[in-house]
């Protein structure tokens, strides 16, 4: 702090001196260890010290550096969780009422002329009246001391804000006032507003206002004008220089003239009979910045009655040392107004410099307050510790530095504040505003926490054995992240999901459960969805064998209002209904009903999750920068990676305890992103191998849980970074903040979508393959038979199908392993292949695929994906149609093993699986995908084996 030798030269002292010509000293400085230790008091008590202001720039320099402010910083954060901008705040708040403290006795010695302290409202509203006035009214509240003044941008839309402001009662200080014009604009809003006042009968005494008009910044835009022309050999040099420092002062003195007038109408007259205080003129920016001036100009020359001038502390000590006190404001108002037309004949644009400067000021406070909500938000994740996931990225610096640019882009445009304004125009301006729901889900379900708390007591209290969720992507890969994660929990049932129509599967579920003992939730949004429809209606009519009538008792639903699954529910008479968000999509729902309710089912911690993910959610809020924002910085590194790296194959592993996120991460980043021939193709739980068995289409995201690492995966992570490779490490430091992560990646998927630029929120390529299977079962259903469909090749064991186009590329080859490598020689460097396999998913087939791609892998040099249909269909599947045609997929069949009816239908599961096998190649044919269907006869085991043999001789 700069401001010293406070209160030397007692009746000399100029800062004292200023009173006798009606004019208050104010500082424009705050910082709490200044007011603290007594340093505040002491200009009060020893220059006169009449009123203190704060902007963003000044609270940035308090609170951005130093440990002032680390005691209430920590306080707060042991008991609350908050975004940077309600902590900045807060600490604002503290030190704003403790300066008006200090100022009271002053306020009341002037009786209310002097002895404020100012606030200002985010600068990021300057551009809007109605949020402003909110924050007004909001700050005004907050700080609740008679001595505040809130500032207000004196932009165009600030001045409306004003008037209600002050029609209200607050006291306002109206900020970034260049020009005459905007000047006067909002004394008019001031004057309004008190008319506003007297017209609802309500007291004009006692409300103050000043209206802060910036000086040196002027002089800084025309005199390095005036520079340039000089340099360049203007003809009128010697005139133009004269005018040097001397443009901002007349421009000021011709404010004070103009509200000399105001001050004097009969207008003005009626309020000031009825107790109104003037408006004072504040002279604000008024250090010296051009070093060839006096240090103290813009104070000496502006002193008048009735104004301010609110002084930085350099400025401050300077006038306390060699100020000269004078009723300069209305000295020389020709020569004042001859400079200002000098100017003018010169072609020096005032007018333009005003303007320009307003917007600067806007600006540059943006600027200011972004850098303090960072270094709040950096604070706070120091603070917070391992309370939240800990982001560590290693980038090649071609990458990194690309990721810094649009990360400032992000921060300029103000995208952080956008996304959560629902602004549409950050991805294609359709209707992406109807489903953003998602960014407050957290909260309401924190208000909702009872409902679910009841739900989980009755759960407990009726002692289900089991809990079997039916339903698809988005309303099962959430859901089964919870189970995998967190276990059975002691007095709960086991919570199972099932999300296929293999028969073989469906029965190895109905033999893993005590029907008499099972709460079933079938859980789909549209509740049109025919797997989780099919479903309920086998497991209905199972569970009415064994419960009776008492059926429904043992069904709830999980469904958007007014579907279709809400009508089977109601009319099966099932014990709950929860109901979702129509304002958010399947792969965003993991927070709201879909996920909660069978949490709670499963006797989780609810409380605890949704601490979790209300944490993740502050995080990624409005108020945080992107650099410090988990959720754009993750969103940022995923959308520039993919759109400017051609690293677009999102490798994501996972400590062994939490694999399965990324079967949720698939769906979210594949279905939000891959369209219109572009995204993000997510690459999940391809074990890790050395850096020679990868392509340069890589992204590598590890999420590691430090309670429980994998060593090996360390290792081969390790060594990844070191090859060079770009690496995200997300570290959870326990298990629960999953749930934190999937606010984050929601955030981090619509960050990357609007980079990518597309719609992250629709799936536009899912519904053709849905139309394609249902074709099919309607067909079965009127004849009682598939349509015909014939392979382009069949040996023993296997036969191959394929649409014309892709069966003509591979017509040449003999064998099952030839049409294998023909179909893999298709695929060329940053292509990934995917394995879409139509079979019961259990252990023995998971480590079957596993094995199989990592041969893939390992031959090719590409990214390869491991799939069970139709689970895919409904996540990644969009992307491996819609997204960017560098797939290669072998969709595998088999013959079933046995006979699954479907109640009230003709077809049984073994049929609607095939027709969406069906359906699918169909799609992925017509849309140009390089595709081939491998059908196994007989044993299935036996045929995997060979099929396993073929395909790794085929690489
Ligand atoms: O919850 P629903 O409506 O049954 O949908 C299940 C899933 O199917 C999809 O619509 C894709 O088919 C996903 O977006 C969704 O998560």
């Amino acid at each position: 702090m700069s401001v010293h030798e406070t209160g030397k030269g007692g009746a000399a002292n100029p800062l004292k001196q200023l009173a006798k010509y009606g004019q208050s000293p104010w500082l424009d400085f705050i910082q709490r260890s200044y007011t603290a230790d007594g340093s505040l008091k002491k200009l009060v008590d020893g220059d006169g010290l009449k009123g203190v202001t704060s902007n963003p720039a000044i609270f940035q320099k308090a609170m951005g550096q130093g440990t002032d402010y680390d005691p209430q910083i920590r306080s707060i954060l042991e008991h609350q969780i908050v975004d940077a901008g309600t902590l900045y705040e807060m600490l604002a708040i503290t030190d704003i009422r403790d300066a008006a403290k200090v100022l009271y006795p002053v306020y009341e010695q002037t009786k209310g002329v002097d002895g404020y302290v100012s606030l200002e409202v985010s600068p990021y509203l300057a551009r809007d009246t109605q949020a402003t006035i909110v924050e007004a009214r909001r700050l005004w509240k907050a700080v609740d001391a008679a001595n505040l003044m809130i500032k207000i941008p004196g932009t165009q839309e600030g001045a409306p804000a004003v008037r209600t402001a002050i029609a209200e009662g607050i006291n306002v200080n109206v900020t970034l006032l260049f020009s005459n014009d905007a000047y006067k604009k909002v004394l008019e809003a001031y004057i309004v507003g008190l008319e506003d006042r007297l017209a609802q009968g309500k007291s004009v005494a006692g409300i103050a206002s000043v209206a802060s008009f910036f000086v040196s910044r002027i002089d800084v835009k025309i005199d390095g004008e005036i520079d340039r022309r000089v340099a360049a050999g203007d003809k009128d040099a010697a005139a133009l220089k004269a005018l040097r420092g001397k443009v901002a002062i007349a421009n000021a003195k011709m404010a004070y003239q103009y509200w000399q007038g105001v001050v004097k109408s009969a207008r003005w007259q009626k309020l000031a009979a009825a107790g109104a205080m003037p408006q004072r003129l504040l002279w604000a920016s008024t250090g010296t910045k051009d070093k060839s001036f006096s240090d103290v100009l813009y104070v000496d020359s502006l002193i008048g009655e009735d104004t301010v001038n609110t002084i930085p502390p350099k400025t401050f000590d300077a006038f306390r040392d060699h100020g000269k006190v004078a009723p300069t404001l209305t000295e020389d108002v020709k020569g004042a107004e001859q400079v200002l037309a000098d100017a003018k004949r010169l072609g020096l644009d005032l007018d333009g410099v005003t303007t320009v400067l307003v917007d600067e000021g806007v600006k540059s406070f943006e600027d200011a307050f972004d850098e303090l909500l960072g270094s709040v938000a950096a604070k706070q994740a120091a603070f917070v510790g391992k309370k939240v996931t800990t982001t560590t990225l290693h980038l090649p610096a071609d990458l990194d530095a690309a990721v810094k640019a649009e990360l400032e882009d992000w921060r300029k445009g103000g995208k952080v504040r956008r996304l959560w304004a629902k602004d549409a125009t950050l991805w294609t301006g359709k209707d992406e505003a109807n489903w953003l729901k998602w960014l407050s889900i957290v909260d309401d379900q924190i208000l909702a926490l009872s409902k679910f708390e009841e739900f989980q007591a009755e759960v407990k209290a009726r002692g289900f054995r089991d809990v079997l969720l039916l339903g698809m992507g988005g309303s099962s890969l959430g859901p089964e992240v919870l189970s995998e994660t967190f276990g059975k929990h002691e007095g709960f049932p086991h919570l199972y999901i099932l999300d296929s129509t293999d028969p073989q599967q469906v029965k190895a579920f109905e033999k893993k459960i005590d029907i008499a003992k099972t709460l079933f939730i079938v859980s789909s949004k549209s509740g049109g969805t025919l797997e989780p429809n099919i479903l309920k209606a086998y497991f209905f009519d199972e569970a009415k064998k064994v419960l009776g009538d008492k059926v429904g008792s043992h069904f709830i639903a999980v469904t958007d209002p007014g579907s279709h699954m809400e009508a089977v529910a109601k009319a099966d008479g099932f014990w709950k209904i929860f109901y979702g968000e129509k304002q958010i999509g399947g792969r965003y729902s993991v927070l709201s009903d879909f996920g909660m309710v069978p949490a709670a089912a499963a006797g989780l911690p609810l409380r605890l999750l949704l601490e979790s993910a209300l944490r993740g959610e502050k995080s990624c809020a409005a108020s945080v920068p992107p650099a410090q924002n988990p959720g754009a910085l993750l969103g940022t590194v995923l959308g520039v990676a993919a759109k400017s790296f051609g690293r677009d194959k999102v490798t994501i592993l996972a400590s062994p305890a939490i694999y399965d996120m990324g079967a949720w991460l698939e769906q979210l980043l594949a279905e939000s992103t891959g369209k219109n021939g572009r995204g993000l193709i997510p690459i999940d739980d391809e074990t890790a191998g050395p850096a020679s068995v990868y392509g340069k289409d890589r992204l590598f995201v590890y999420l590691r849980l430090a309670e429980k690492p994998c060593e090996k995966q360390d290792a081969a992570f390790k060594a990844l970074i070191a090859a060079g490779e770009p690496v995200v490490t997300i570290e959870l430091h326990d298990r629960r903040q999953i749930v934190e992560e999937f606010f984050r990646w929601e955030f981090a998927t619509a960050v990357a979508g609007s980079i990518i630029g597309i719609n992250a929120f629709d799936q536009p390529d899912v519904e053709a393959s849905k139309i394609e299977t249902k074709k099919i079962t309607t067909a079965y259903n009127e004849t009682g038979r598939l349509p015909p469909y014939e392979p382009f090749f069949k040996d023993a064991t296997f036969a191959f199908y394929a649409d014309p186009k892709n069966a003509a590329a591979l017509k040449d080859a003999r064998t099952a392993e030839a049409i294998l490598k023909a179909h893999f020689a298709r695929a060329k460097a940053g292509d990934y292949v995917a394995l879409l396999a139509y079979i019961e998913r259990d252990t023995a087939t998971r480590e079957w695929i596993q094995g199989v791609r990592l041969a893939i892998r390992d031959a090719l040099k590409l990214a390869t994906a491991a799939e069970f249909g139709p689970r895919f269909q409904h996540s990644t599947g969009q992307a491996y149609k819609g997204g960017p045609d560098t797939g290669v997929f072998v969709q595998i069949t088999a013959d079933d093993a046995i006979t699954l009816p479907v109640p009230g239908e003709k077809y049984t599961f073994g049929i609607v699986k095939e027709a969406q096998a069906r359906g699918d190649l169909e799609v992925l044919g017509e849309r140009g995908r390089r595709a081939v269907r491998v059908h196994i006869h007989g044993d299935l085991k036996a045929g995997l084996e060979k099929l396993g043999q073929i395909i790794k001789a085929a690489v």
